[in-house]
């Protein structure tokens, strides 16, 4: 993003490569912290001086309740977005599946980094498998759907809440509270705790939720300056694969406190193969209703197109 040709009248100093420095607004987990870190390094790397705004956010806050009961997702980007309104941060560094369906007016995601592994994984330190586990284990978790996930494997298992960020859960584990816990693969990739793994589901298994293992990064619509800089970290198809995931979950009422899974995978060049899942956590086996649709997608609007049809068919299901 150079300075553009200006007229003549221009300070000289227009025509250095004059780069402006941009703040990303972060929370400050571990992973937070190291996703920030590698969208720093990516964008420094192409020679934008960055810098780390670190804040503590209200999901971070608060470890007692289930987020769905206290207010969702959105818990966990508020204060970021505040920091970008108020110009004290230039974008915001997401776990997309954090990231609510709908931004507030002004916002908009900029741009989706190449996924990482987007399965979930199995920690225990006495079970190599979900399979191993003896009847009445207890298994930690606070999501909905893995919990209807996990009961359509093992129906027979006790599944217990488990919230806090990534070493606060590995930590409960470890203190005994738990025969086994289900976390992101991705997320204990990147802290280097993938040593922990003793399991990762394949998505037939155990569907990922909308978004998993992808990174987001949000803007102000306003900072064209700041889209720009990171057109260049999109990684396209990962973009349209999350984008009819997300329809999904937005079709189906957009709130992150439902037993729903969506998973997209391009099958071949064009084609986009969509998975999704409902499923009822009072039911004993979970009561999973389980689509699949699958199209050419190229462009948003057929991949947003695919999410709705997957809905649709959910709902038809009986999903509700
Ligand atoms: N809900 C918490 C959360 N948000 C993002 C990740 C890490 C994986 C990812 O980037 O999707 C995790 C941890 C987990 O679900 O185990």
């Amino acid at each position: 993003m150079l300075a553009s040709p200006a007229s003549p009248a221009f300070s000289p100093l227009a025509e250095v490569p004059n780069l402006s420095k941009f703040v990303i607004a972060t929370r400050e987990s571990r992973l937070a912290l190291w996703q920030a870190g590698h969208v720093q390094s990516l964008l420094q790397a192409r020679g934008h001086p960055v810098g780390l705004l670190g804040m503590t956010t209200r999901g971070d806050q608060i470890l007692d309740r289930s987020l769905s009961k206290v207010g969702g997702k959105g818990l966990f980007v508020k204060e970021l977005e505040v920091a970008l309104e108020e110009g004290r941060a230039d974008l915001a560094v997401h776990s997309l599946k954090d990231v609510p369906m709908d931004l507030p007016e002004g916002f908009q995601l900029a741009c989706v980094l190449e996924r990482e592994d987007p399965r979930d994984a199995l920690v225990s330190n006495r079970f190599d498998r979900l399979a191993d586990l003896p009847a009445g284990s207890v298994v930690g978790t606070s999501s909905l759907r893995r919990v209807v996930l996990l009961k359509a494997l093992r129906p027979d298992l006790r599944i217990e809440p488990l919230r806090g960020n990534l070493d606060t859960r590995l930590r409960k584990l470890d203190d005994g509270a738990y025969e086994a816990i289900v976390l992101a693969a991705a997320g204990l990739k990147r802290l280097g705790l993938a040593g922990r793994i003793r399991q990762v589901f394949e998505p037939q298994e155990m569907l990922p939720a909308a978004g998993q293992g992808a990174l987001g990064i949000e803007v102000r619509r306003e900072r064209a300056d700041v889209t720009r800089a990171l057109a260049d970290l999109a990684h396209q198809p990962t973009w349209l694969a999350v984008a009819a995931e997300r329809e999904v979950s937005r079709a189906m009422g957009g709130s992150c406190s439902m037993p729903l899974a969506a998973f997209a995978r391009f099958k071949q060049a064009n084609e986009l193969e969509l998975h999704a899942a409902w499923g009822d956590p009072e039911a004993a086996d979970g009561g999973l209703l389980r689509v699949q649709v699958s199209g050419e997608v190229g462009e948003l609007a057929q991949a947003v197109a695919l999410g709705s049809a997957a809905a649709a068919q959910l709902r038809a299901g009986g999903a509700r």
